[in-house]
């Protein structure tokens, strides 16, 4: 049996350059993962079958649509292979959420089905891009500066980071943000350097950019300003933002201890919040 985690991603900032002609967007964001993410399994099987389990289970559907079976399915094709294989997955990211548990769950798939099939598909990155604009940053799970609509990707040191996050239960579909986003809301990125790799300074070159979706994503689900300013509050936050289109919203602190504190203050506050201490993974 094969395992492997698909891990939250979070977009450490985002900045929306412009509109495309083809209607996508020119992105410029920081992305990292976290030690949070879903369980995978794959076994081998005589026909393909997805079982989900896990606390965000009810929100998806095991059907064609999932992309899970999306990715397995196309790299199957791609390969040459029947999908003959029991794919688990253990759901703990929420969905629609901004830190990109879908797109994570069919890079892990990507990556599942080569090593229990033992191949290699040609062209790997195009088939996650196509698969969504997030795929092809979650098959390395590695810190990365990630342009286009997240196709060019560059690796990046990163440190790792104590963080939390929260979800105050909703889900925002990302193409309405990008479309609620005014013309004003966006532009380059403000630092001229790259970002020192030492925790202190990382953060503070962080405090510099923005999140370009947020704006957006607060007037279609005002809930979220509400989730930025208590995270802000809690004690030893050095930022508050919000992942992707939203609505999760992270805060960074200086140690684990700062975080796992801030965590359980968070989630006694608003017992019907999703809130998790973890932290970003430096590679
Ligand atoms: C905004 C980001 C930032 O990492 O994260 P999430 O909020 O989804 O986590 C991503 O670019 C999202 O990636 P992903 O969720 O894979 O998006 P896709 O399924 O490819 O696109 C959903 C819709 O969002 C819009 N879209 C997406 C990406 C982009 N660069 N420009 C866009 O305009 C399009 O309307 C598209 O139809
Ligand atoms: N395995 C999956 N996990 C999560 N979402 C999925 C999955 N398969 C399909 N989806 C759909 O993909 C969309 C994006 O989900 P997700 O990647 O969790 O969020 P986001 O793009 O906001 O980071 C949702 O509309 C969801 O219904």
């Amino acid at each position: 049996m094969i395992r492997e985690t698909a891990r939250a991603k979070i977009n450490l900032d985002l900045h929306v350059l412009g509109r495309r002609p083809d209607g996508r967007h020119d992105l410029d964001s920081i992305t990292v993962f976290t030690a949070l993410g879903d369980d995978m399994t794959f076994e081998p099987a005589a026909d393909y079958r997805l079982q989900i389990d896990g606390p965000f289970a009810p929100s998806l559907s095991p059907g064609a649509e999932n992309l899970v079976t999306r990715a397995a399915l196309a790299l199957a094709a791609s390969v040459s292979r029947a999908p003959a294989v029991r794919i688990g997955l253990l759901k703990h990211l929420p969905v629609a959420s901004g830190i990109g548990g879908g797109s994570a769950d069919a890079a892990a798939t990507l990556r599942g089905l080569q090593a229990l099939w033992g191949v290699e598909a040609p062209a790997l990155h195009d088939l996650a891009q196509g698969l969504g604009a997030d795929v092809p940053v979650c098959l390395s799970q590695r810190p990365a500066r990630m342009e286009g609509a997240g196709e060019r990707l560059t690796p990046i040191a990163a440190p790792s980071l104590p963080i939390v996050l929260a979800n105050p239960g909703l889900g925002v579909a990302t193409g309405r943000v990008f479309a609620a986003r005014r013309p004003a809301e966006g532009g380059p990125r403000p630092q001229a350097t790259p970002p020192p790799d030492d925790a202190a300074g990382f953060v503070r070159w962080l405090q510099a950019g923005r999140n370009d979706l947020a704006a957006p994503a607060i007037r279609l689900a005002p809930a979220i300003a509400d989730v930025l300013t208590e995270i802000q509050e809690l004690p030893g936050c050095a930022l508050a933002r919000m992942s992707g289109s939203g609505a999760t919203c992270f805060g960074l602190f200086p140690t684990p201890r700062a975080a796992s504190a801030a965590a359980m203050r968070l989630a006694t506050r608003h017992p019907e919040w999703w809130v998790q201490a973890t932290r970003t993974l430096a590679e």
